[in-house]
């Protein structure tokens, strides 16, 4: 039974992000649904990633939402190194620093928790699954509970937690369920953010369920094999995080305007998130491939994001891409900010999106109905690349993660852009991605599986509250 609002007001939930954009977006988002059942948040991370999320939410305004409360922890300084394009590991090493640093967050954590568990009548941290360590001490504090919140897809975290029990199950004889070629995770991280998570790994233990942002919609499969291999905990598949309709910000980006004018489906958006640095010879093969396509086109081209991202680097981009911009103007813009994905996926003119498939950005554009030309890079992407183009089948591929050291040549990225924006076979895919995403997002809305899921969460989270 739900508790009624008043109630639950007693309840206040603490959200532990993890310090870098995939992991802040994400519980920034879920807070908003959150305090849509009149619970307080509180977002507890550093004053730079506090503000770093603030600045970037897309879709919704955090400053109209009087109920977040952020809290700038301290920790100590820490370096802020540039990302290096040329390292063949394409995985994010120069925020480890970042990553080191933010574990100082637990005596700063364990002060914010004891103050808010004494004026509630019970505290529920949720908390990046990369930031357990950092909760640990809630133990010692008798109306706290932790929830872990998985940044990944739940494919792809089944499949780290089956190959760890060492492959129970058989499943590998269905390859509906487990896709022959899985690639594995050799060069997606490097030692040092493999050992991070194994100190993560030995605290989640502590925790009382598990979230996703994910539906079961398109997971489905995922959750009930994973409650089959952890059957002590409740695990929820409470996404999308991100708003699904009326999606807008104050002041519209130029590249808004741009789609405005161009025809329905007829542009392919051009982004790897922020956590991506590519050569330069190979930016320049893309560049080529994108205007040998002849397809429109929005590309976002920007270096990773630093440790802090306030701190200003200088723009590498500008001499590789000399002639480019004039020449294809009537058909490309290159964005050099920040672009307003969520705004451009649910644009009618995007057709397609050519992503690195960090998770955001797959539920981004599963929920808007956006079919990926996938370009894997480092971490979960190879596999959510396996969900997106063999499981769901919304998408194709660019690059093959066995092919991770090579270059991608230019005529390889035209194949794909025409084939996702020019074929029969991409209207098809753009067909199915299109159905799939009304179906995503009817699941947040009254009686859909996620909907109902979060609705058992919160009465979860705020049972035997009188
Ligand atoms: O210019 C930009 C760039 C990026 N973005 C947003 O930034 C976010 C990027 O997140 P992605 O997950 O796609 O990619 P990132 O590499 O940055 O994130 C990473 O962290 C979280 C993990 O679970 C991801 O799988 C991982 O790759 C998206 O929400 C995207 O909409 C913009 O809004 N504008
Ligand atoms: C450096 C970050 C990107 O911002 C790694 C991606 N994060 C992750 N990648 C893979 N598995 C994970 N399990 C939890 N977080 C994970």
């Amino acid at each position: 039974m739900a508790n009624n609002g008043l109630n639950k007001t007693k309840v206040v939930v603490v959200m532990v992000p993890f310090p870098a954009q995939g992991h802040l977006n994400q519980l920034l988002h879920l807070s908003r649904l959150i305090i849509a059942y009149n619970i307080p948040v509180h977002f507890a991370c550093t004053a730079t990633h506090n503000r770093q999320a603030m600045l970037r939410v897309h879709g919704w305004d955090p400053n109209s939402v009087s109920n977040i409360h952020f809290h700038d922890l301290k920790i100590p300084p820490f370096l802020t190194p540039p990302p290096n394009p040329n390292s063949p590991n394409k995985f994010p090493s120069h925020l480890q620093p970042l990553f080191n640093a933010s574990l100082h967050l637990r005596d700063p954590m364990a002060s914010l928790l004891r103050e808010l568990s004494s004026k509630a009548t019970r505290i529920i941290v949720i908390n990046d699954s990369m930031m357990a360590s950092v909760v640990q001490d809630l133990v010692t504090i008798p109306n706290a509970e932790s929830y872990t919140f998985h940044s990944v897809s739940a494919f792809t975290y089944f499949l780290y937690l089956w190959e760890a029990m060492g492959k129970p199950l058989e499943l590998e004889t269905n390859a509906k369920l487990v896709p022959k070629g899985l690639p594995s995770t050799e060069g997606c991280f490097t030692k040092d953010f493999i050992n991070f998570i194994s100190l993560q790994i030995e605290f989640q233990k502590l925790s009382s369920g598990v979230l996703y942002n994910t539906c079961r919609v398109i997971e489905g499969t995922y959750m009930d094999l994973m409650e089959t291999l952890e059957g002590g905990k409740k695990h929820w598949a409470i996404g999308p995080f991100n708003p699904v309709r009326n999606i807008g910000s104050n002041g519209r980006h130029k590249c808004l305007e741009w789609l405005d004018k161009e025809a329905p489906n007829s542009v392919i958006y051009v982004s790897f998130g922020t956590t991506t640095a590519l050569e330069d010879k190979q930016i320049k093969e893309l560049a080529i491939g994108l205007e040998k396509s002849g397809q429109k086109f929005i590309w976002v081209l920007r270096d990773a994001d630093k440790g802090d991202v306030f701190i200003n680097g200088e723009l590498r981009k500008a001499e590789i891409l000399k002639g480019f911009e004039e020449r294809v103007k009537d058909r490309g813009m290159v964005v050099k900010d920040w672009a307003p994905q969520l705004e451009i996926l649910s644009h009618p003119s995007t057709g397609g999106f050519m992503s690195h498939c960090g998770w955001n950005s797959c539920m981004e554009s599963v929920t808007m109905g956006v079919p990926i030309a996938a370009w894997p890079m480092a971490s979960d992407q190879p596999r959510n690349t396996v969900l997106i183009t063999k499981l769901l089948k919304v998408g194709i591929v660019v690059k093959d993660w066995s092919r991770r050291d090579e270059l991608v040549p230019s005529s390889t990225i035209e194949k794909a852009v025409k084939l996702l924006m020019a074929s029969k076979e991409g209207d098809e895919i753009r067909k199915r991605t299109k159905d799939l995403g009304g179906a995503v997002r009817q699941s947040i809305e009254k009686g859909g599986v996620s909907r109902m899921e979060l609705d058992s969460f919160i009465d979860h989270i705020t049972r035997n509250i009188f």
